[in-house]
């Protein structure tokens, strides 16, 4: 039996390749990000978010991180402006993390690492579904957040004290009106770049929005995150930590930033 991919060493990042060549295409996610490299676009819109708590669907372990689905069968929370054209859907956000707070986040800045990054997925409606869109090099819109250790971040906890219930792999339970609105920063400043899913398939069907500003995340607050486990109720526990992908080549791609 195969085991699926992960993030230990016998079935990390730098194994994925054999099953999923996408791993070495042209336009992969993490990168890292240089904002002296990365070049002004006076073009660019402001980002434009407006989310429905009313369609939190539910949290979810799914062995690799734990997130928070909403409906998306109408136009109630959305992301439009930014370096989009059209109408994405929001249908998901979760996070990625390290064992320790020196390591965690997905993307970097002049190469340092966060313990943490919240991405926010929405799907392209000039596509049916998420299904539909998830290959398409237009199709999704990933808000990225790093998230910073410091003051304990009270829009957080709602999520955090979720957790108990989702120990382990395939635990689902209910998470009603939560609006992901207030997990972002002050600043909408962005820097934007095409990529993919940091997660196989790995699809290059990402258009990347990550926030210039970080929000902040307490010590016990990270704990809480790296309480989870990787594997399901009965498997040998492994705790869910440093479950992120490390950037991948830029390959000739420009970053573009939305201020100066
Ligand atoms: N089954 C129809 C096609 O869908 C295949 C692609 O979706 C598979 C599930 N993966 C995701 O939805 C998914 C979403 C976001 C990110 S990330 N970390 O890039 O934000 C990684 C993965
Ligand atoms: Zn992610």
């Amino acid at each position: 039996m195969s085991h699926g991919w992960g993030y230990e060493p016998t079935n990390g990042p730098d194994t994925w390749a054999a099953d999923f060549p996408l791993a070495n295409g042209p336009r992969q996610s993490p990168i890292n990000i240089i904002p002296k490299e990365a070049h002004y676009d006076p073009s660019l819109k402001a980002l434009k978010i407006r989310y429905d708590p009313s369609n939190t669907k539910g949290i979810l372990n799914n062995g690799h991180s734990f997130q928070v689905d909403f409906v998306d069968d109408t136009d109630s929370s959305t992301l439009t402006g930014g370096p989009i054209s059209g109408v994405y859907r929001l249908k998901q956000f979760h996070f990625h993390w390290g064992g320790s707070d020196n390591r965690g986040s997905e993307h970097t800045l002049n190469g340092i690492k966060f313990p943490c990054e919240l991405h926010l997925v929405h799907w392209n409606t000039k596509y049916p579904s998420f299904g539909e869109a998830a290959d398409k090099p237009d199709g999704l819109a990933v808000v990225g957040v790093f998230l910073k250790i410091g003051a304990a971040n009270p829009r957080l906890q709602k999520v955090l004290d979720a957790l108990d219930a989702i120990k382990t792999k395939g635990k689902q339970t209910t998470f009603a009106n939560f609006d992901p609105k207030t997990l972002l920063p002050g600043s909408l400043d962005y820097w934007t770049y095409e990529g993919s899913l940091t997660t196989p398939p790995l699809l290059e069907s990402v258009t990347w929005i990550v926030l210039k500003e970080p929000i902040s995340v307490s010590p016990a607050q990270m704990a809480k995150f790296r309480s989870l486990l990787f594997t399901g109720d009965g498997e040998a526990p492994c705790y869910m930590v440093d479950n992120y992908r490390p950037p991948q080549p830029l390959k000739g791609r420009l970053v573009r930033a939305s201020f100066k």
